[in-house]
């Protein structure tokens, strides 16, 4: 009997994105290995959040294994400092960590993941990352690998306190080549609109435009500097305006990208995920400008669906240009968004659980800020 048949994760095989139920039977599989039992809702639609595990390396520098080193003998090298993050340690701005994370994995053969930051992590400018051990690329863990997990985290705006256990970034797991060709997303737009109203570009995914006219006079936020903290695990707990600038729309419909400072801005059209699908935001065109688009793309199963209260629903975007002072127009296109099949459909959508803070979002910041 094959490895992957010895695992069945509920999907019968299928290609795509495994759902909630099916993480849950890869886990009792041991395909997953967590250090102790998932905390509650860490499964959700389409992805399972990662923990950090008790200790922290400030490294002098980012890394890839390659394909002869574990993540380890890497931090070995290049560590300053081991920091013990049982009770709470706070992540200085433009510094670089390591932590183990408690997920390991026993992958079969025919399971690939990737990984993004969270939502709520992309939207505090807390720039992470996950690498494996003989890893050659970020965020994509190979079919089959079997080892540790690792987070690579650079706080950019804001310090920030984090323990073990706070979840910065999340994984998907992926069976085959789920992704949807160009007449396939045609096709799912023509039966249900993925994003507002007309056809949009599906090449390369399907286009997502910036909108800078405003929602009840307000454009975005640009990030304040020297700041004081965020504690990742207190939603709720932090004022915006201890954080955050408001930009007032003036009527232009253009915004200048100041390089060096981050912004939170949202989509002009609302974006749906119907809920047998997954989608990714991925980055426009590098060649359309100095400016990047998207730190946390994970879209999950009925984002944005009617059914289950997110009719509307706006992309938030975390924007920042890079050496050039940059000009951006109310419509320009920004980002593309990529959908993928799951393999089943997820027994609860993003919207029906208690812990989903972004359903029906218009422009928002993370759910740490009130
Ligand atoms: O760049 C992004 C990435 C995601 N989203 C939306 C779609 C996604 O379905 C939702 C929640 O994302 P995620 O699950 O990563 O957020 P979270 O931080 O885990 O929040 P929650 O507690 O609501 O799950 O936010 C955006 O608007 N912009």
């Amino acid at each position: 009997m094959s490895a992957s048949a010895d695992m069945r994760d509920g999907t019968d095989m299928r290609d795509g994105i495994l759902p909630a139920q099916a993480i849950a039977a890869l886990t009792g599989a041991g395909g997953i290995r967590p250090a102790s039992a998932y905390a509650p809702d860490q499964i959700q639609p389409a992805s399972l959040d990662l923990r950090l595990g008790d200790r922290a390396f400030r490294v002098r520098t980012s890394f890839l294994p390659g394909t002869t080193r574990t993540v380890q003998a890497c931090v070995d090298r290049l560590s300053l400092h081991a920091i013990d993050l049982r009770p709470g340690a706070v992540l200085e701005t433009g510094c670089v960590y390591i932590a183990a994370l408690q997920e390991a994995l026993a992958l079969p053969p025919d399971l690939a993941a990737s990984a993004n930051p969270k939502s709520s992590t992309g939207r505090i400018d807390v720039f992470t990352r996950v690498i494996t051990d003989r890893g050659e690329a970020f965020d994509q863990v190979e079919p089959g690998y079997t080892g540790p997990l690792y987070a690579e985290i650079s706080p950019r705006t804001f310090p920030v306190l984090v323990r073990t256990g706070s979840r910065l970034s999340q994984i998907r797991f992926r069976r085959g080549q789920p992704r949807l060709t160009e007449a396939e997303l045609a096709a799912l737009h023509a039966r249900a609109p993925l994003v507002g109203a007309g056809t949009p570009s599906f090449q390369g995914g399907v286009a997502v435009s910036v909108d800078l006219s405003g929602f009840d006079g307000l454009i975005g936020y640009r990030a304040k500097r020297h700041t004081g903290l965020v504690d990742v695990d207190a939603p709720g707990r932090h004022r915006a305006a201890e954080f955050w600038e408001p930009l007032a729309a003036d009527g232009s419909g253009s915004l200048i990208l100041d390089p060096g400072q981050f912004y939170i801005l949202a989509s002009k059209e609302s974006v749906t995920v119907p809920p047998d699908h997954a989608a990714e935001m991925v980055p426009f065109d590098p060649l359309v400008g100095e400016f990047r688009v998207h730190y946390a793309g994970f879209f999950d199963p009925g984002f944005g669906h009617a059914s289950v209260g997110g009719a509307g629903a706006r992309a938030v975007l975390e924007v920042r240009s890079r050496d050039v002072p940059f000009l951006l127009e109310d419509g320009q296109i920004v980002g593309r968004l990529v959908y993928e099949r799951m393999a089943d459909l997820p027994e609860t959508l993003y919207g029906a659980g208690a812990g989903s803070n972004y359903q029906a979002q218009g422009l928002k910041l993370s759910k740490h800020f009130v």
